[in-house]
């Protein structure tokens, strides 16, 4: 029995519920501490939501959910953890405590801080072993956005700071190194600066908080989530580009169009005019839907980003590769056809008749198809090089249903190969039992030719002796099947 990682989660609210459901979704097992007799029900409804959309964002199997404890001491919970994040709530002298009582048990355990404000030097004051704490500031909801802004102080080590990194990723995340730790981070900063201005903004009766939003969801945000402030403002530059962009709207700085830095008084008026703007907003969703409908939003962004490698969608997509490097059994090529990928059926994959929606049987066999080809040496630096192989006909044949959840296997066997062609047998199965069969024949091409062409002699070299070894298999019964009535 292989036992999983365990993380530690110090406070279990919005955050720290977010990041055990992160941890708990990769796989690791998760041991929260949080006082709160209430925590395990919010922590729950954190992973509920959690559950339903972490793995629409994936195209390689999750792994199986990790063990999720509450315990009863800060001790219990850290125990025999790699990784601890501390999301208590926003106070220093809370979080000083909170360290003494873990670094007692765990004291070269790796401490990261959700503190959205707090620098690390401030957090390892007096602390027994300052070097273990960083900041690893997320973005709610943890489960689904990627960014973690990573600070470490001049007292961390750099090496452990590497490997907390590596811990995030191996999550899903991205850490965004903070090289010089300043109050709020980056994001932060940048935040409360648009914080600050609609606080103005409603408080001088010149908007409600609605239509701040619809300014925000409308125009700028749009933009923001997919090239940031720099890369949308280059663009808007035109064909001059940042220099043309700075000096048609640099004077304006000077310009009252921000009180900068002034901040309102914050006084009862001011929360009670805000709470009931916002509640006369959005008061008729409970904040569970809110959250619900800010994730499947959120799903489809990524997903798009995801379809053009791009921002966010290149985090999942590495994320998945590494997943689907992590998921395959070096294969031989004697003997039995080669098992290449493994899939699971996510909720995207299903269709109206509530089973895995038919391109998708022709995508789990191209996933295995490729594996196959970087197998044999034909991968993306092959392609980058000017050479690929290209499908030139393929026939599924649909054997049974694959359902939601489902975990598929993909094989391989190769019917036959000579220089320019590969005739592949595709199994899709699912617990042994046959889902699906894919049968392809493939063209060797030189893609600047736009011609079929003999493969290189490295990549022949690593076919050959599977197809000569597949040759001793009994041919599958359908291969070579056409689609036809039969006779009656
Ligand atoms: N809410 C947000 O949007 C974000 C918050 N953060 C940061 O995450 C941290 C937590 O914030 P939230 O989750 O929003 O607050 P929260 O109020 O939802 O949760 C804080 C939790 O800490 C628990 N707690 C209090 N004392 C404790 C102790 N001694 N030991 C263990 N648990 C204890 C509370 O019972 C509560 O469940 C803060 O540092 C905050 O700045 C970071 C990113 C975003
Ligand atoms: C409001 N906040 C400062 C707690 C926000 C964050 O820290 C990050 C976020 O998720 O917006």
């Amino acid at each position: 029995m292989t036992t999983n990682r365990k993380a530690a989660i110090i406070g279990g609210g919005v955050i720290g519920g977010g990041w055990a459901a992160r941890f708990l979704l990769s796989g690791w097992d998760v041991a929260v501490y949080d006082p709160d007799p209430e925590a395990p029900r919010k922590v729950g409804e954190v992973l509920a939501n959690a559950r339903a959309a972490l793995p629409a964002l994936a195209d390689v199997p999750m792994p199986a959910e990790g063990r999720l404890t509450f315990a009863d001491s800060v001790h219990d919970a850290v125990e025999g953890a790699e990784y601890i994040q501390e999301s208590v709530s926003e106070r220093l002298d809370l979080k000083h405590r909170v360290y003494a009582q873990i670094q007692q048990s765990a004291p070269d355990a790796l401490l990261g801080s959700s503190t959205s404000g707090f620098k690390p030097s401030e957090l390892q004051q007096n602390a027994a072993n300052p070097a273990a704490i960083f900041v690893a500031h997320p973005f709610n909801p943890v489960y689904l956005l990627p960014l973690a802004e990573v600070v470490p102080s001049p007292k961390n080590d750099p090496e452990a700071i590497e490997k907390a990194k590596e811990i995030l990723r191996e999550i899903g995340m991205f850490p965004l190194h903070v090289r010089k730790e300043i109050d709020a981070h980056i994001a932060d900063r940048f935040l409360e600066a648009v914080w600050r201005e609609a606080l103005w903004l409603v408080k001088d009766g010149i908007a409600t908080t609605e239509e701040i939003d619809e300014a925000i969801r409308m125009g700028f945000g749009l933009r923001w989530g997919q090239m940031g402030l720099f890369e949308t403002y280059r663009v808007a530059g035109g064909e001059a580009g940042m220099k043309h962009f700075m000096a048609q709207f640099g004077p304006c700085l000077q310009w009252p169009w921000t009180k900068l830095t002034d901040v309102p008084e914050f006084n009862d008026e001011l929360v009670d005019l805000i709470a009931g703007q916002s509640d006369a907003q959005s008061g008729h969703h409970s904040i569970r839907e809110l959250e619900r409908i800010r994730d499947r939003n959120l799903i489809g962004f990524l997903r798009v980003l995801k379809e053009r490698n791009w921002g966010a969608g290149k985090v999942l997509l590495d994320h998945d590769e590494r997943r689907r490097m992590g998921n395959i059994a070096h294969p031989t090529g004697s003997g039995a056809p080669m098992v290449l990928s493994h899939q699971q059926v996510l909720p995207g994959w299903i269709d109206y008749n509530g089973h895995m929606t038919e391109s998708r049987y022709l995508f789990a066999s191209s996933e295995t198809c490729d594996a196959f080809l970087r197998h044999i040496g034909a991968g993306m630096d092959y392609v980058a090089g000017g050479h690929s192989y290209y499908t030139a006909e393929s026939h599924i044949l649909h054997a049974g249903e694959a359902k939601l959840g489902d975990r598929l296997t993909g094989s391989v066997q190769v019917l036959g190969a000579d220089e320019k062609r590969l005739h592949l047998f595709i199994r899709i199965e699912r617990e042994g039992m046959l889902v699906a069969s894919v049968e392809q024949m493939l063209l060797h091409v030189d893609m600047k030719a736009g011609k079929s062409c003999p493969a290189a002699s490295e990549v022949l070299a690593r076919l050959m002796p599977i197809a000569e070894a597949h040759q001793a298999l009994p041919r599958p019964e359908t291969a070579g099947r056409h689609v036809g009535q039969r006779k009656s």
